[in-house]
């Protein structure tokens, strides 16, 4: 029989915080040992035995409570966005000081979309990126969503820009010379647009576009049930992945 996985959710007033909660309730082989939210202490205490610590909160303290969990003996799993090279860099610091001279080390996914249709979007469109003179990025969300662009839409802009280079493309073609503030954010060279609409939970459109065609990709999320099923994956795979996996598509073999 395999043992019980005990989870400790940050968050856990969330939106997503108090979804993972009853997902994790309704799981088999998982059982919920603590929610934590904002002005808790993240320590061996708090976190009540968690094997595995899963953040949903805000960019500005999901850092801070990454480092805490691994002190306190815990893997992480993370959703909440706001990642870059630097923290994640830390983080992987951090691991490799936890871990020297242990077989059973602790591990840290950070994904930025635990919904599938989002990372086989992610997925697709990173394949399709080399094939075309021109790729956007419209991520549409909730209004009550804190950062722009989204994590995954970043996410997908730099795999976009990266299967470029690689391709040896050049920039996008673009005479835009006034009103750039409409052309969105750059992400490495890719424009990214940001809707931020009421009635809207998480959607992104991949556009590419060559001489006579277009390719759109699109995943929507209406439910936030939909990232369920990919944190709990999460949770289950961590406790025997060291050190830090960044993406779901790493998990589900897509990489
Ligand atoms: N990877 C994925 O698949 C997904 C990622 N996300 C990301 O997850 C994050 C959370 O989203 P969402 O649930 O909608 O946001 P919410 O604002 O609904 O939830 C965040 C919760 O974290 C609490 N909080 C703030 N600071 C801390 C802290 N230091 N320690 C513990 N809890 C804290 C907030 O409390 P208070 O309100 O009092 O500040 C709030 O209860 C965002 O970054 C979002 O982009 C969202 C959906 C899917
Ligand atoms: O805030 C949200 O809602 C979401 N945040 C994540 C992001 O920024 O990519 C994931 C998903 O888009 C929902």
């Amino acid at each position: 029989m395999t043992e019980t996985i005990k989870v400790a959710v940050l968050g856990a007033a969330g939106r997503m915080g108090a979804t993972v909660c009853r997902a994790v309730d309704d799981a088999d082989g998982l059982e919920l040992v603590a929610r934590l939210d904002a002005g808790d202490t993240v320590d061996a205490s708090s976190l009540a035995g968690a094997d595995v610590a899963v953040d949903f909160t805000v960019p500005a303290a999901t850092e801070a409570n990454v480092h805490a969990a691994l002190d306190a003996g815990a893997h992480v799993v993370v959703g909440t966005t706001g990642w870059d090279d630097a923290s994640r860099g830390r983080v992987t610091e951090h691991l490799e000081r936890v871990n020297a001279g242990r077989e059973d080390g602790l591990g840290v996914l950070i994904a930025p979309n635990f919904g599938l249709s989002a990372v086989l979007a992610m997925t697709f469109a990173a394949k399709a990126a080399r094939y075309f003179e021109s790729a956007e990025v419209i991520e549409l969300h909730h209004p009550d969503k804190v950062d722009a662009p989204s994590g995954t839409a970043r996410h997908t802009a730099a795999a976009i820009a990266r299967a470029r280079a690689e391709a040896g493309l050049q920039a996008m073609p673009d005479a835009t010379e006034s009103g750039v503030e409409a052309r969105g954010a750059d992400v490495d060279g890719v424009r990214v647009h940001a809707v931020r609409l009421r009635g809207l939970v998480a959607h992104e459109e991949i556009l590419f576009g060559n001489v006579g065609e277009q390719l759109v990709i699109r995943q929507d999320s209406f439910d936030r049930a939909s990232f369920m099923p990919g944190v709990l994956l999460a949770v289950r795979e961590v406790v025997s992945r060291p050190g830090l996996t960044v993406g779901l598509e790493n998990v589900l073999d897509l990489s």
